[in-house]
């Protein structure tokens, strides 16, 4: 079988935080990095965001408590006198190291509960905001490749943000019990302190490169990510069903699927043995450390520089620190690597943010009377010749114009300049005057129905697929009368819940509809907004001869109140149409009346013989 294509993408992020970062300047990003954690926890629940710090505050100060109880136990117990009496003495240290570690656990307690009121929302949080981003951005931002990647790494970040959290949390606990640990240990003897560091120093280094490399693998794996997934979403859809299986397609996609996993799978492997030569070296170099920690410990007792007592605490405490020094470097990475995970997150927000049109501009007024097409040229990235090509046209209010002309002529993309949804390189659209480039997009939004070609069938009931984009309305009268325009009446009234019923048969025994009583509601959700522009792009190529006849008699009825522009390739259907603008390679070659076009001898003529001859 032929290798997919995509098999060749390698990744080509530009943004990669890990390669400005070495292990110092990890260390100096922390405050920032739980500043941002913080900022996040705050903005979601203050109360728990605080019992979160609380809580690891006293945790530490509690586990700080223990261990100098046990210091001070360890005089008596390695002193003199009978095991009785120093067991005796040593008692109300261990009573009070007992009732702080209860206090400890206690606080742990208080802080997991905070941090399990954070967690799920965080998620959401930056989830919404993520969808949020997606839905604002200008839909020029679709066509760009980079816009996917960041999208997907962003949809990274946003699963991240609660692990930070968590990360956060264990963070604080371990820095807490850390100082504390290393509180008493200096206290005890200072150049134990220091060894301490020595000792945990090159497994701490190791966790940082670790992380890199894991993070250098993700970022390279995310375009191979974005297409397999992309490809997951088209191989499972049921919608692609027949298609896949009337067309013997399983097997190639199948293996293609399973290809371009093994390439990213490849790529994770031959990570394997350079993080395990990376853990080799880091472990073997904290262990020398280490042993010579304890050998500084055994020299200064063997020496008389410290007593037993004191060299007996200093274990604990090394025990101690060790633990929470290796938690706080864990930690620390998680929390980097969670951090640039969260950077992408908030960079694709920040993106997304610029990227939005611009509001604020010029409302357009709420009837439009002519709609101006002035000179526009606009080309696709990547494309040599424009899909549309310095085309001036003028629609008035009343007017029903019919767009037609060969597949890729440039008519859908017309349309998408009209309306404002793809910006011109070149020349103006005038809504009444109002150059859409000055317009307020919302307002130009709100006098604008449009079916596109490609429209989504809602996984949701009859009465939402007909208002979708509308506020909410208790009056179904509107509704039903829409469902009359479009020939629908009868079909809801036959499903079980009529208006309520869930269109998602996938769904709670929902059902679902044919593709042309599809197109019949993508229609009325269009005519039920009494849009003064109203644009629909072959509406009717899933209708039967009725459902397309009752359409265009609609349009016509309704056109007197707004400036309407269906796209067609079924000419007959152009009768009914003001005006034929007739388009080829980006420009308009033809215009005039049904009866005009049909005799001219031009493109029109011969598209409609044709279409005759069938
Ligand atoms: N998203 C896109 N990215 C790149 N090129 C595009 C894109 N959409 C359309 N094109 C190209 O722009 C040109 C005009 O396409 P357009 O969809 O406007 O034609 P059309 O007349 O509506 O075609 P059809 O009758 O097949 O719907 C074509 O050459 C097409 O390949």
């Amino acid at each position: 079988m032929p290798e997919p294509a995509v098999i060749t993408y390698k990744g080509t992020s530009s943004r990669n935080a890990l390669e400005e970062s070495g292990f110092f300047r990890l260390c100096t990003k922390i405050p920032r990095l739980l500043a941002q954690v913080a900022r996040l926890a705050w903005g979601i629940d203050r109360n728990a965001a605080v019992v979160l710090v609380l809580a690891q505050v006293v945790a530490g100060a509690g586990a700080a408590v223990v261990l100098a109880m046990t210091a001070k136990a360890m005089v008596p117990l390695v002193g003199t006198g009978s095991v009785g009496h120093r067991v005796h003495q040593a008692l109300p240290w261990f009573v009070l190291g007992g009732i702080a570690a209860a206090v400890s656990r206690g606080a742990h307690a208080f802080g997991q509960w905070a941090e399990q009121r954070l967690r799920p929302r965080l998620f959401m949080a930056a989830d919404d905001a993520l969808v949020n981003a997606v839905l604002t951005v200008k839909l020029a931002s679709f066509q760009d490749p980079q816009f996917k990647q960041d999208h997907e790494r962003a949809e990274s970040g946003a699963v991240r943000c609660d692990r930070a959290v968590a990360d956060t949390q264990m963070f604080l606990g371990s820095l807490v019990r850390l100082v504390a640990a290393g509180g008493v240990l200096a206290g005890l003897h200072p150049l134990m302190l220091a060894v301490l560091v020595i000792a945990v120093l090159p497994s701490g280094v190791g966790t940082v490169v670790r992380a890199k490399i894991e993070y250098r693998t993700h970022v390279a794996t995310g375009a191979g990510r974005t297409v397999r997934s992309m490809m997951r979403g088209y191989a499972t859809n049921t919608f692609f069903g027949d298609e896949i299986r009337g067309n013997a397609m399983v097997p190639y996609l199948r293996f293609w699927y399973e290809r371009m996993g093994q390439v990213i799978t490849a790529r994770m492997l031959a990570d394997v043995p350079r993080q395990l030569r990376v853990s080799l070296v880091s472990y073997a170099a904290s262990g020398v450390c280490l042993v010579g920690a304890y050998g500084v410990l055994l020299w200064l007792t063997v020496s008389g520089r410290v007593s037993l007592a004191v060299s007996a605490t200093v274990v604990v405490a090394v025990r101690t620190a060790l633990a929470n020094m290796r938690d706080l470097l864990q930690y620390t990475v998680g929390l980097f690597q969670n951090s640039l995970y969260l950077g992408d997150w908030t960079r694709f927000l920040d993106d997304a943010r610029r990227l939005a049109p611009r509001t604020g501009g010029r409302p357009v007024p709420p009837v439009v009377e002519t709609v101006r097409v002035e000179k526009v040229t606009f080309s696709y990235p990547n494309k040599t010749s424009p899909a549309v090509d310095d085309l001036s046209l003028t629609l008035r209010r009343g007017e029903v114009v019919a767009l037609v002309g060969e597949n890729g002529s440039g008519k859908s993309t017309l349309v998408r300049l009209l309306l404002g949804l793809t910006t011109a390189d070149k020349g103006r659209v005038l809504w009444d005057g109002i150059d859409l480039a000055d317009a307020d997009p919302v307002s130009v939004a709100d006098r604008t129905g449009m079916v596109p070609q490609a429209f989504a069938c809602w996984p949701l009931s009859v009465r939402e697929n007909v208002t979708l984009g509308q506020p909410r309305t208790w009056d179904d009268d509107a509704v039903w009368a829409t469902l009359e325009q479009v020939g629908m009446v009868g079909v809801v009234q036959e499903l079980p819940q009529r208006l309520d019923t869930l269109l998602a048969r996938e769904l709670w025994g929902g059902v679902t509809l044919s593709g042309g009583q599809w197109q019949r509601l993508a229609c009325a959700r269009a005519l039920y907004r009494q849009p003064a522009v109203l644009v629909l792009d072959e509406p009717t190529s899933e209708m039967d001869a009725r459902g397309e006849h009752q359409i265009f008699t609609e349009l016509k009825k309704m056109a007197a109140h707004r400036i309407t522009v269906v796209v067609t390739h079924r000419l007959d259907n152009t009768r009914i149409a003001d005006r034929i603008v007739v388009m080829q390679d980006g420009r308009i070659t033809e215009q005039g009346t049904f009866d005009q076009l049909v005799h001219s001898g031009g493109l029109f003529q011969e598209l409609y013989e044709l279409s005759e001859d069938r």
